[in-house]
């Protein structure tokens, strides 16, 4: 049936109040899901245009690959590199370069281990050219179709179905406030990681009070900061958790870091992955066909099928993030005996929380050591310090991307930003809010947001900022459970089957009653909002370390000591390096 107008306002008005007079809340909850039909709302040509422009994109991205660097990349006299003469001449393959490296493994490898900054520059910008750029018109129409098939289902914009969710009013400022909370200890990280990155690489690449160039920090994107550990570690040669190398050594598969992830689990008396799980996961990057690498955990709705897709790799990012689609594949086994319109997260951010909660505990020293992967673990001040260092180039460098990804798309679907300046609102809050900078200089040709797995995919991102919260509320309710006692850092849940059955009594709620009830029963009644002083407690004691090293830095940075003047490309050219160095020397002199 072709949706007219007419049958569309009938259907709004029938499923408008009927249902919200029903006596039974939880009925009545039923309802108020299955009356908000998301996209099949648009008429039938344009579902079929928005569901094709989501292929495209998710296709190009997924397809994407770039040439090998070559150190012979033409220069300009600014410094920086020739690339629309390399690249141009790339389009007629003039220089014999054969786009043959993927995202993964190649570039995420790449940027989390090169130190040139050379290279990790053409890195960075060849992979925005590949995957960000290409897909700039289709996703600006995507929005548009987005945006009317949010305004059919009621809702202002596709930003304001999203929030909804979260089934809070002012939810947006709800994430401000805790993002306004958290600020102050991610700038302390900040300035303690950009002196370190200054040591390495000298203040002509990274400046001192400036932001942080974004291709310095060990991943394509800047979100974590976990694989720059080796520059930045506070006591080098006391123990690091980063167990890489023993996972290599010890021989361990994919399979195997599965299986001890599972084991994880069962330890707190949860579920096992079913027989299908271990039959149907695609755990290895296949050699014989293109898939789908970014990692995605799948719940196939009928109790039994639950699968895995990733492309693992044998590394400590890769253990952690196993335990992460791990998380999502247990949340949907405990909520399977529910009416299946309740068969989802509380919300969307405990949905990312739960494989998470579990590798706080799985990271900790003295739990690797239990299970062999870490040798000599010691209870010292500057073991804790390594630790709590390392779990903040995770936890806390993440916060600011985890909190603007959304900020960026919500203002796109409200329109508040548009074609005009829609990367370069993208940078102004990469720059206000993350404190990092493009290592080469971006314009509106430019779609760098379109160059991360979730824009492409329309994949919502608060969910992580919300989960990097409340993820630690899980852990110190669940430690309180497991007896533990001591500083909260040190909890390992690890066999605690009170601590198991604790969980297991929230996620089995799934969606039948609101987040805000199920973080009640979480905390035995103690609170039913997210809270930022789990996360605050548990990283204490590096707070005060990194105050008491940054004496004498700037905290915080100032956004016009970017390396990359914000000149357009083709003025790049013209302007000497002297003119640019003397420009500079004036700025810096100035600012002193
Ligand atoms: C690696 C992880 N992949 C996502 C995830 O697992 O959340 C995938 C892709 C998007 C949704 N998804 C799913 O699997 C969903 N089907 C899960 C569910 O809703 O049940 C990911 O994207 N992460 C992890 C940390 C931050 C973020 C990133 O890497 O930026
Ligand atoms: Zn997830």
């Amino acid at each position: 049936m072709i949706w007219s107008d007419f049958h569309r306002t009938k259907w709004n008005e029938a499923t408008n109040y009927a249902w919200k007079n029903f006596t039974t809340p939880t009925v009545r909850r039923m309802f108020s899901f299955l009356t908000v039909l998301g996209k099949a709302a648009l008429p039938r040509d344009k579902l079929k245009e928005l569901t094709g422009l989501l292929q495209e994109m998710k296709t190009t991205y997924s397809l994407a690959k770039i040439c090998r660097y070559d150190p012979r990349l033409r220069r300009l006299p600014s410094g920086d590199y020739d690339y629309d003469a390399e690249f141009e001449a790339d389009d007629d393959n003039q220089i014999g370069c054969i786009p043959t490296l993927p995202l993964e493994p190649h570039l995420t490898q790449m940027m989390a281990t090169s130190r040139d900054p050379e290279e990790l520059r053409y890195l960075w910008r060849a992979w925005r050219e590949a995957a960000g750029k290409p897909i700039r018109q289709k996703y600006l129409r995507f929005v548009q179709l987005s945006n009317e098939a949010a305004r059919l289902n009621g809702f202002s914009d596709a930003g304001e179905y999203w929030r909804s969710d979260y089934e809070i009013d002012g939810f947006r400022e709800e994430v401000e406030e805790l993002w306004q909370k958290l600020s102050p200890l991610y700038q302390q990280l900040h300035a303690y990681v950009r002196a370190k990155l200054v040591e390495k690489y000298g203040e002509e690449v990274v400046p001192r009070r400036g932001p942080i160039p974004a291709h310095l920090l060990g991943n394509m994107w800047a979100q974590t900061w976990t694989n720059i550990l080796d520059m930045t570690i506070p006591y080098p040669g006391r123990t690091s958790v980063d167990v890489t190398n023993a996972l290599r050594i010890q021989g361990y598969s994919p399979l195997a870091m599965f299986r001890l992830a599972e084991e994880f689990f069962t330890s707190l008396g949860l579920e096992p992955m079913p027989q299908t799980f271990w039959q149907r996961s695609m755990i290895q990057k296949p050699t014989d066909r293109e898939v789908v690498c970014h990692a995605s955990a799948w719940d196939f709705c009928n109790g039994r099928d639950y699968r895995i897709k990733q492309c693992t790799e044998v590394n400590m990012e890769h253990l952690v993030t196993t335990h992460h689609e791990m998380g999502h594949i247990q949340y949907d086994l405990l909520y399977r005996n529910q009416p299946f319109i309740f068969r989802d997260g509380a919300n969307p951010g405990f949905h990312e929380a739960v494989g998470d909660v579990l590798a706080l505990s799985a990271s900790t020293p003295r739990h690797l050591q239990s299970v062999g992967l870490l040798g000599n673990v010691d209870d010292s001040y500057e073991t804790d310090i390594n630790f709590l260092f390392a779990m903040a180039l995770d936890k806390i460098a993440f916060l600011p991307f985890g909190y603007l990804m959304d900020q960026w798309r919500w203002e796109v679907f409200s329109g508040d930003t548009s074609s005009s300046n829609l990367n370069s609102r993208w940078w102004e809050l990469r720059l206000g809010v993350q404190g990092v900078s493009p290592p080469v200089p971006r314009t509106e040709q430019d779609f760098d947001p379109g160059a991360k797995f979730h824009v492409p995919a329309n994949v919502p991102y608060v969910r992580y900022f919300v989960s990097f919260v409340v993820q630690f509320q899980f852990h110190a309710e669940l430690c309180k459970a497991a007896g533990h006692e001591g500083p909260l850092h040190r909890c390992d849940i690890y066999r605690s089957v009170k601590a198991g059955r604790l969980l297991r009594n929230v996620l089995s709620l799934g969606k039948s009653r609101p987040w805000t009830e199920a973080l009640s029963v979480l905390t035995s009644g103690r609170t039913n909002k997210l809270d930022v002083e789990p996360i605050l407690e548990y990283f204490g004691p590096l707070r005060t370390w990194l105050e008491s090293q940054n004496r004498g830095e700037l905290i915080g940075w100032r956004e016009n000591e970017a390396i990359v003047l914000q000149v357009t490309r083709s003025n790049a050219s013209l302007i000497t390096g002297a003119v640019l160095a003397v420009i500079a020397l004036v700025l810096l002199v100035a600012l002193v």
